[in-house]
């Protein structure tokens, strides 16, 4: 992690995502809608679209994992291989992270990668999550959710792990860390990252009763910088990436490593063991009724 001027500070090889991808089609790249030079070509995989701007260093990527978004060890590996792109491209310096599914940002965890499954799975699953989460904490470039809708719990974690939040004023796009609800634990460095952007008073109750905070209370408590029209969630966060981008890189970078690196650096010295504490407490025969409980309901729910 080297930390000279311009150079990017985002731990490279934490992972290796591609040993990840099954049966992805990442790397495919078409021409936008409209067309246009290198500039206006899309990229991206299945479940993650890009559309790069390269004249103002700006992409925009969409998840796009229907029905909900939910985190599946292929979206989480997509997601991360489609930000080392960006991060290695000097043309790059922000990204706006919306959702491609309508009503819903992201969902969260993929409950199905850890319901039902075995200890080995949930641990590659877990080490995917640690590793966008370390990823996007840590990223040189300026990101940017667009909250184009509902954003629980592993949602809310991709969102604050941004830079900067815009959420549609939606009363059903609800933002926060419901965990306790599902009778599951957010991992310290979950519940560092809520502290670190709402603080320790509003977090304690927060995560205790797992609230999901509608958009006005979502502003108030400092969930979200930005509460606006739906129609108007992309063009407020590209005027908010403006703002950002309007600082020097160098500055802007090594302050936010400054702001984030401790935070990061403690689930970087225990990643193995944050992960042996997650798949001992999901396997349990408890926690699995709970999740189990839990999906039945969602499914329930919907028809
Ligand atoms: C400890 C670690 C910290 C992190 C923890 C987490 O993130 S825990 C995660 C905490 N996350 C939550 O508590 C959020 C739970 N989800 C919701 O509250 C709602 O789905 C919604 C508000 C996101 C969207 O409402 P909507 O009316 O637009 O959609 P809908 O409700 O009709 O669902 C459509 C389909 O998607 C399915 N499905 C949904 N979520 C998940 C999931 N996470 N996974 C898998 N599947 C999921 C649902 O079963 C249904 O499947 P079916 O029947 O078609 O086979």
């Amino acid at each position: 992690m080297a930390l000279a001027s311009g150079v990017r500070f985002a731990p490279r090889a934490l992972l290796r995502p591609w040993a990840l991808l099954r049966g992805t089609t990442l790397g495919r790249t078409e021409p936008a809608a409209g067309g246009g030079g290198d500039g206006a070509r899309r990229f991206g995989s299945q479940r993650v679209l890009v559309e790069p701007d390269a004249a103002s260093g700006v992409a925009v990527m969409k998840l796009r994992n229907p029905p909900v978004n939910a985190l599946s060890l292929e979206l989480l590996t997509e997601l991360v291989i489609s930000l080392e792109k960006l991060e290695n491209d000097k043309t790059f310096r922000g990204i706006i992270l919306t959702s491609d599914c309508p009503r819903v940002f992201c969902a969260g965890l993929d409950l199905t990668e850890i319901c039902g499954r075995n200890p080995a799975h949930c641990a590659e699953y877990w080490k995917a999550m640690q590793e966008l989460w370390l990823r996007m904490y840590l990223s040189s470039l300026v990101l940017v959710a667009a909250i184009n809708g509902a954003c629980p719990a592993g949602g809310c974690i991709i969102a604050l792990s941004c830079d900067c939040r815009v959420l549609a004023d939606n009363p059903k796009y609800r933002i926060g860390l419901n965990e306790t609800l599902l009778g599951i634990i957010a991992p310290f460095w979950l519940k560092d990252t809520y502290v670190n952007t709402i603080g320790h008073r509003a977090s304690e109750q927060a995560l205790q009763l797992g609230s999901l905070f509608p958009p006005a209370e979502a502003l108030q408590v400092g969930l979200v910088d930005q509460v606006v029209p739906e129609d108007q969630v992309q063009s407020t966060a590209l005027s908010e990436m403006a703002r950002w981008l309007a600082v020097p890189d160098h500055a802007r970078q090594l302050t936010k490593n400054m702001m984030r690196k401790a935070t990061a650096d403690r689930l970087l010295r225990q990643r193995d063991a944050d992960t042996q504490n997650f798949v001992s407490f999901v396997c349990r025969d408890s926690i699995q009724k709970s999740l189990q409980a839990y999906l039945e309901k969602l499914r329930q729910r919907k028809g």
